[in-house]
């Protein structure tokens, strides 16, 4: 983590705002307006913009997402970023989730601010409405300025995925031949998408409780890469059985995958996320060798496996050598819990594709 406290240095913090309020000064030429009746008050006129869904699908690629994953887990464990405590409000069975961070970076950096609701509750109305609602503001790191505001729902698309493909590189490598998806949900489709463009498997196994979304999924994805990789499971077992790299991807409530099932030494991206559950059994967390990419948080949230006495180690510390990469013969699970400071790199990384910066 940055230490931030030298803002608080007195001659540090005149000299910084000395040099911020030169570049503001020359900001205001363009963007401020001022209204004389208010003793020179200043009013703004709206800075930012709000990029829609598919503004972002215009703009972002897979290897421009896997470049900002990547920096943004290393950036993380060099410390220079800097987050706020995640903060997670109840509003009866529902809830409104917020995380804030600084990341500190060339071509990534930023100020970002990200709210989450989720309210189950909007499956009941009528009609109904989607349970998850979020949007993610970026600020210049310079003037606090909004520069953009992106929907979480849309960007969470693109960051899991990538994230779990770094994660895959650097803990496992790029050896794996055979990719086992549980889930043929939204997440499931995205991660054997990014996974599969990054390290070309041979077979994409692809398995889901309702079997003809999986059917369905692999005739898209085929025709869509022309190509006959991606391969429908009728169970677990089979779709795991020596599998190199395993996605579990469900909102189920139950144990699917079982250890004695798993190839010794894959890599498993566990993306379904319950505070009471796991999708991998325990016998799965206490042979493996557990990663996250936020320590802090995975410690707090992920009670069920904390409960298991499993100690998580970061995936940015091997990235950036503070640890060492795991063997080979090494199983390891990538347990997601997105940051911030990644969020902050993808809206950083959108604001300048669509002012044509990057
Ligand atoms: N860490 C993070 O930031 C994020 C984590 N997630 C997590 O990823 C997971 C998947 O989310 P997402 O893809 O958006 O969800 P979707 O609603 O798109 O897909 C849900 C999937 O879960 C399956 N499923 C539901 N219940 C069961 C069950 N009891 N047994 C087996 N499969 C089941 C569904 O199967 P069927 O087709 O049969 O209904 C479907 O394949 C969730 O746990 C979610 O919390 C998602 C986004 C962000
Ligand atoms: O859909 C989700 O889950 C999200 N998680 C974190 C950021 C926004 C959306």
């Amino acid at each position: 983590m940055v230490n931030i406290s030298y803002f608080y240095d007195a001659k540090v913090t005149e000299a910084i705002i000395y040099e911020m309020c030169e570049e503001i000064v020359q900001y205001e030429s363009d963007e401020f307006t001022h209204n004389e009746d208010n003793n020179n008050m200043q009013k703004m006129s709206c800075p930012y913009e709000y990029l829609t869904d598919h503004r972002i699908e215009e703009l972002l690629t897979w290897e421009k997402a896997y470049e900002a994953a990547e920096r943004a887990l290393e950036r993380f464990a060099t410390g220079e970023a800097h987050q706020s405590e995640r903060l997670k409000v109840p509003v009866g069975p529902n809830f409104l989730f917020t995380m804030c961070g600084y990341l500190k970076d060339e071509e990534y950096g930023g100020l970002v601010s990200l709210l989450f609701t989720q309210f189950i509750s909007n499956k009941k109305l009528e009609p109904p409405l989607p349970v998850v609602h979020s949007d993610i503001t970026l600020m210049d790191e310079k003037t606090g300025v909004t520069k953009v505001i992106v929907p979480g729902r849309e960007l969470v698309n693109w960051v899991l995925p990538s994230v779990s493909v770094m994660a895959t590189r650097h803990l496992h490598g790029k050896t794996g031949e055979v990719l086992a998806i549980i889930g043929a949900g939204n997440q499931g489709r995205l991660h054997a998408i990014a996974l599969h463009k990054f390290f070309n498997f041979s077979e994409v196994r692809v398995w889901n409780r309702t079997a003809s979304k999986a059917e369905d999924l692999v005739k898209q994805l085929n025709k869509a890469m022309t190509s006959s990789v991606f391969v429908t499971a009728n169970f677990v077992e089979e779709c795991v059985n020596n599998a190199d790299v395993i996605v579990t991807a469900t909102k189920a409530s139950q144990t699917l995958v079982k250890y004695s099932w798993i190839k010794k030494g894959a890599h498993i991206n566990a993306i379904g996320v319950s505070v009471v559950t796991t999708e991998l059994d325990d016998e799965t967390y206490r042979s493996s060798t557990t990663y996250t990419d936020n320590k802090e948080a995975a410690e707090i949230e992920l009670k069920p496996i904390v409960k298991l006495g499993v100690k998580f180690k970061e995936v940015g510390d091997v990235i950036v050598g503070k640890i060492q990469a795991p063997k080979k013969s090494d199983t390891t699970i990538f347990q997601s819990s997105g940051t911030a400071i990644q969020y902050c790199a993808f809206a950083r990384l959108i604001s300048d594709l669509h002012k044509g910066k990057q």
